[in-house]
């Protein structure tokens, strides 16, 4: 496996990075497996006629670290092949590397077997992979960028922020974790197949990868007589008073996902935004509510306090863009909540902050309130799904907890699924990873896509539009947030791609990007040998 895991990244070299390899390629190699695979990167480049100059910083300790070390002896001795100038030059000293002028890195240095922070020559060797880096150099890492727990994700002190990760076999969930030190990361086949979920040693059915391709199979199809009805109707709610953008960001995601009819509830006020800014939505008034205190108990929580207009039929509702934290806003969230309480719906932002507040006045946990307003739900609940979806953020999450966000991911996604399972409810925690906790779904899923064009005001409303229409469309509230923040994270990298930089993008970029996003989704990538998937570097 190991000849197979260093020829496989020879060839993503030779195909993808060939421009880097003009001046030679420079190799650190470790005294474990992931230093064996790095010497059959080097022999297989050099008898490729790549120039090689490989810094091991100790004598291989495992027997197949040791005969990956003879294949590049070998291919040493061998006169580097009908050339006249030796191919590989082996260095004693890391600091030795400092003059090259090469334009590409290979880090061998540690892969799965690291642990604990980094010691003695790997640590000066990891300084000498910055320095180089700081000159211009491309940065591949093997397995997993040295100083990156391949399992949970933490980061040593040191540790290196490769460009590449060529990845062995199984996708390992710290790349998920720590996009930004991983780069693009290239899964390649060394003999075991397709395992691109990712699976901790403790638990392998806790986490699953869905990647593109995978979910490109879950998204609903839109049958060619279809009519407005069929592609399902979306009701947004929220847009108060100077927040009427939210609401537009949200039924213009709605639209572009699919939805045959949007209609905006929106505060008296924000009509007009609404009608010149998403013209195919149709705009409503929030009904006149009463005033009385929204939060006496958590079943109040779903007593009608006005009316909508009895017509307006949906297939699923998305309460919380531009909702606001007034008590109106409240009492318009219960409403919308008690009146539609038989389809499918995604709470978000200020939704989610009037369940906290209620948790408090009630002096009880956010997941029974959360539970309470959705207990009498149909459509999907009798299948055994929750129907309904609640996106927070992390701030939004601590708070619906009551207490600071574990930094630790497996804590994360632990206390994710423990609220999805007492609220009952499809719970998505925004962020690089998403994870996705669902009550009778054994694995949290992750979405590994994105750019920081999401960390902007609207684009979680414009994640929750596009649920919004997967749900209307008959998704299950698992799969519609899955799907969901796939594409709202490949849109972002697309448009991020676009542009070049995060920096000068905007939502505009975001909608822009969504119908190719859409478009192509279903399409089966074509993939070079041995490439089982891919994520592109952010
Ligand atoms: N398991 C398999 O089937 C395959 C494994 N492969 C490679 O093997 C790697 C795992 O190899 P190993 O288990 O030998 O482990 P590594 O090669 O990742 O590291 C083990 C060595 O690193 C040292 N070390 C650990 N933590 C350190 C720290 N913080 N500072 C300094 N030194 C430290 C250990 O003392 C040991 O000598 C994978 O990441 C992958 O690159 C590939 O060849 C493909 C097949």
């Amino acid at each position: 496996m190991m000849l197979q895991a260093g020829t496989a990244t020879a060839s993503l070299i030779l195909r993808d990075y060939a421009g880097h390899l003009t001046h030679g390629v420079v190799v650190l190699a470790g005294t474990g497996n992931n230093g064996g695979d790095a010497y059959v990167v080097a022999a297989q480049l050099a008898r490729a006629g790549v120039r090689v100059r490989v810094h091991a910083i100790d004598a291989p300790r495992t027997d197949d670290a040791r005969r990956a070390a003879s294949l590049l002896t070998t291919t040493l001795s061998a006169g580097n092949g009908p050339r006249h100038a030796p191919l590989v030059e082996t260095v004693d000293d890391s600091h030795a590397l400092l003059p090259d002028q090469a334009r590409l890195v290979i880090d061998g240095l540690l892969g799965t077997g690291q642990h604990g922070p980094l010691r003695d020559a790997v640590r000066q060797a990891c300084d000498v992979i910055h320095r180089l880096q700081q000159r211009g150099a491309l940065v591949m890492a093997l397995d997993v960028p040295t100083g990156l727990d391949a399992s949970t994700g933490e980061l040593a002190d040191g540790a290196v922020r490769a460009e590449c990760t060529a990845c062995y076999g199984t996708l390992k969930r710290g790349l998920l974790m720590q996009r930004a030190h991983a780069g693009r990361v290239v899964l390649l086949d060394i003999g075991l197949g397709l395992h691109a979920e990712v699976s901790s040693q403790a638990d392998p059915d806790t986490w699953c990868w869905y990647d593109a391709t995978a979910v490109a199979a879950q998204v609903p199809a839109i049958a060619w007589d279809a009519h407005k009805g069929r592609r399902g109707r979306v009701l947004v709610a929220g847009g108060e008073m100077g927040m009427a953008g939210a609401a537009v960001y949200a039924a213009r995601a709605a639209l572009l996902a699919g939805a045959g009819v949007v209609h905006a509830l929106v505060d008296t006020q924000s009509v007009p935004a609404v009608q010149a800014l998403c013209a195919a939505a149709l705009a409503h008034r929030w009904p006149a509510l009463d005033n009385t205190s929204p939060h006496t108990s958590a079943a109040h929580a779903l007593t009608p306090v006005g009316t909508m207009r009895p017509d307006i039929a949906v297939d699923a509702v998305a309460v919380g863009p531009g909702l606001g934290r007034s008590r109106r806003a409240g009492q318009l969230l219960q409403h919308v909540v008690a009146r539609h309480r038989t389809v499918p719906m995604v709470l978000d932002a200020d939704a989610l902050w009037h369940a906290a507040d209620a948790a408090q006045t009630l002096g009880i946990d956010a997941a029974t309130v959360l539970s309470h307003w959705t207990r009498d739900m149909m459509g999907a609940r009798a299948q055994g799904d929750a129907a309904v979806v609640c996106t927070p953020h992390p701030g939004e999450f601590a708070r619906l907890t009551g207490a600071p966000l574990p930094t630790s991911w497996q804590a994360r996604a632990d206390l994710l699924q423990q609220f999805a399972t007492r609220a009952g409810v499809t719970m998505l925690l925004k962020g690089t990873p998403t994870l996705v906790a669902s009550p009778g779904v054994s694995h949290v899923s992750v979405v590994p896509h994105g750019t920081a064009l999401l960390a902007t005001g609207g684009s979680g409303d414009c994640l929750t539009g596009m649920i919004g229409t997967l749900l209307a469309q008959g998704l299950p509230a698992h799969e519609a947030a899955v799907v969901g923040a796939t594409v709202h994270g490949r849109a972002a990298e697309l448009a991020t791609a676009r542009a070049g930089a995060v920096r000068g993008t905007t939502l505009e970029d975001l909608l822009g990007a969504l119908p190719e996003v859409w478009h192509t989704i279903g399409a089966v990538p074509v993939r070079a040998p041995y490439v089982l998937a891919e994520l592109p570097g952010l």
